[in-house]
C-alpha cells in the first residue's frame, strides 16, 4: 500500500482553496475524494460537469506519491494538465504529441522511483506497452504509486459507445499492483457498462474496498428538443439561422442589451456547438454560416493542430467571428467552457451515449441553454448503415448489439411524442426516479404541438422504406467522418 499522510482528511478544504481556488465542494466531492484518500477504489458516475476532474485532482495533490491518470483523448489530457500548472500542480502528460525534451524529464523522474510529478496524463494505449509498466514497477516498489484513476471510464466496457480495445488491459493495474486504488469516472453508463467496468478492472472481486457514487444523469438546466426534417424538407439551415436570429433579437432588445453592456458582454456572443456528422459538412455548413453573416468556424480531425488550438483558443475566449464551432465527434468529451449556451446536432448521432455526452457541453455554468437535435428517418436508416458498417472487429460480440441498441433507443428517444424528454433519459441510464422538469424539454412544452410537428415533419415510413429499397438515399459518401 502506497504511503498515506495521517492528516490528509483535514487538508481537504484548505487544499480546495489554496490549490484549486474554490471556495467550496459540490454536492458528493466531499464523500468521493474522502472515500479516495481513505484507500478505496472508488466508482463515480455523475452527470456531466459535475465536476469529476477534481475528485482525483485533489486526492492527487493530497497523498504521497503520483496518480496516474488514464484518459482517452488527447485534448481533455492537455486541457486538464493546463489547468493544473497553472495551479501550481506538478502535472504531465505522456502521449504522441509530448516534446522529446519532455518526455526524457518524465522517464527520468519515473526512474527515480519518487517522482516529483502529482498527476501523469496518459493514454491506455501506452498503459499497454511493457516499457512504461516497468517504469511503473520502479514507482511501485518504493511505495509511490498513489491512485490509478480512469477517466471516462465507459470506454472499457464493449457494452459502451467509445469502446476502445487498450482499455480492457487495464486489468494489468489490479493485478500487478494489488494494493493500489483504482478509481473510474463516467458521465455515461448504463447497468451492463458499469457492470462490466467493475470486473473487467477486478473491481468487483474486493466488494468492502469498493466505494461506488451513482448521481442522477439530470442535467436540469438543459432546454431539450427534437427538431424534425426530411430529405425532401431540408429545412435545417433555415430553421437554425431564424432560431438565432430570434436569440439575438432577445438580447437585443433594450433592456437586455443595457444588462449585457453593463457585464461586458456583446449581444451576438452566443457561443455554441453544432455537431454534423462529417468534415465535409462540417467545412461546408461553418462556411454557409460565415456567408449568412454569423461567426462560425470548422473543427474536425484533418485540421492542424495549429489550427485546432487556434480555433479552440479564440471561441474559449469569445472572440468575434467565433461564437460557433461546427464539429464532428473529433470535439467533445471533456470541452469545458462555461458558457456554452447552445448544442445543435445537425444529424441524428450515432449513439444514445454520444448525443447526451456532447449536449452535455451546454449550460456546464448551470445557466439555461438549448440543445436540439434535427431528425430525419432518413438520417436514421444512414446512421444506422454506417454503424453497421463502421463497427470495429476486434470490438468484441457484444460491441455491434450495443451499438446497434444505443442507436434504436435514440431512435425511439427521437419520435417519442409521449414522455418528458429528462425522464426518458435518466431512465436509459438505469435511474428509477422521474426527474423534475420545469418545462425544459419540447413535450413539457407543448405536447400536442410536439405530435403535429412529428407528423408534419417526417418522411411516412411508406416512403423510406420504397426508397430504401430503390437506393433513393444512399448516397453516403457525404458521411465519412
Ligand atoms: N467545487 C467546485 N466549485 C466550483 N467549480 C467546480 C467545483 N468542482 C468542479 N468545478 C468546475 O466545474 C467544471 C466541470 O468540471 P469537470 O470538467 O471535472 O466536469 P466533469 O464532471 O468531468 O464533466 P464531463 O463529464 O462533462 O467532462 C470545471 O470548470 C471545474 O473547474
Amino acid at each position: 500500500m502506497p504511503l498515506s499522510r495521517t492528516d490528509s482528511l483535514q487538508d481537504i478544504d484548505f487544499t480546495l482553496r489554496r490549490q484549486f481556488n474554490k471556495e467550496t465542494f459540490r454536492p458528493h466531492q466531499r464523500e468521493i475524494i474522502q472515500a479516495a484518500l481513505a484507500g478505496n477504489d472508488v466508482f463515480v458516475q455523475a452527470a456531466t460537469s459535475f465536476g469529476k476532474s477534481l475528485c482525483f485532482q485533489l486526492p492527487a495533490v493530497i497523498d504521497h506519491g503520483i496518480t496516474i491518470v488514464i484518459s482517452p483523448l488527447l485534448s481533455l489530457m492537455m486541457n486538464q494538465v493546463e489547468a493544473l500548472r497553472a495551479a501550481n500542480v506538478d502535472a504531465r502528460t505522456l502521449n504522441s504529441n509530448t516534446p522529446l525534451a519532455e518526455r526524457d524529464h518524465i522517464y527520468q523522474d519515473l526512474a527515480t522511483g519518487h517522482p516529483l510529478t502529482r498527476l501523469l496524463y496518459v493514454t491506455p494505449e501506452l498503459c499497454s506497452s511493457d516499457r512504461f509498466r516497468k517504469r511503473l514497477q520502479v514507482v511501485h516498489e518504493q511505495k509511490e504509486l498513489a491512485r490509478i484513476a480512469v477517466d471516462e471510464a465507459h470506454c472499457i466496457s464493449e457494452w459502451g459507445h467509445d469502446f476502445r480495445k487498450d482499455f480492457k488491459r487495464l486489468s494489468w493495474f489490479r493485478e500487478t499492483f494489488p494494493d493500489v486504488p483504482i478509481m473510474c469516472l463516467t458521465a455515461t453508463a448504463n447497468d451492463i457498462v458499469r457492470r462490466d467496468v467493475l470486473e473487467t478492472l477486478g473491481l468487483d472481486r474486493t466488494p468492502d474496498r469498493l466505494k461506488t457514487f451513482t448521481m442522477t444523469a439530470h442535467r436540469p438546466n438543459l432546454h431539450l428538443e427534437v427538431r424534425f426534417t426530411s430529405d425532401e424538407a431540408n429545412d435545417r439551415f433555415d430553421d437554425f439561422v431564424t432560431w438565432l436570429e430570434g436569440v439575438f433579437d432577445r438580447r437585443g432588445a433594450e433592456d437586455r442589451k443595457a444588462e449585457l453592456e453593463a457585464a461586458g458582454e456583446r449581444v451576438e456572443c452566443v457561443p455554441g456547438i453544432i455537431y454534423t456528422i462529417s468534415r465535409d459538412e462540417c467545412e461546408s455548413l461553418a462556411a454557409a454560416l460565415r456567408h449568412a453573416g454569423i461567426g462560425a468556424r470548422p473543427f474536425h480531425a484533418k485540421l492542424t493542430k495549429e489550427k485546432k488550438e487556434e480555433t479552440l483558443a479564440r471561441w474559449i475566449a469569445n472572440e468575434p467571428g467565433y461564437s460557433i464551432i461546427v464539429a464532428t465527434t473529433a470535439f467533445g468529451m471533456g470541452i469545458d467552457k462555461d458558457n456554452v449556451r447552445f448544442v445543435v446536432h445537425w444529424r441524428m448521432p450515432k449513439s444514445f451515449e454520444g448525443y447526451y455526452q456532447e449536449a452535455g457541453r451546454a449550460g456546464r455554468d448551470g445557466n439555461a441553454s438549448y440543445c436540439f437535435l434535427y431528425y430525419s428517418r432518413e438520417d436514421r436508416d444512414r446512421v444506422y448503415s454506417m454503424v453497421m458498417r463502421d463497427t470495429p472487429k476486434d470490438g468484441g460480440s457484444g460491441n455491434k448489439k450495443a451499438r446497434l441498441e444505443s442507436l434504436s433507443n435514440l431512435a425511439a428517444y427521437c419520435e417519442d411524442t409521449n414522455s418528458c424528454r429528462h425522464a426518458t433519459i435518466c431512465k436509459y441510464f438505469g435511474e428509477t426516479q422521474v426527474p423534475e422538469c420545469d418545462f425544459a424539454c419540447d413535450w413539457h412544452k407543448d405536447p400536442a404541438g410536439l405530435k403535429k410537428r412529428l407528423q408534419r415533419g417526417l418522411a411516412s415510413e411508406e416512403w423510406i422504406s420504397t426508397q430504401r429499397e430503390e437506393g433513393g438515399f444512399d448516397d453516403y459518401t457525404y458521411w465519412s467522418e
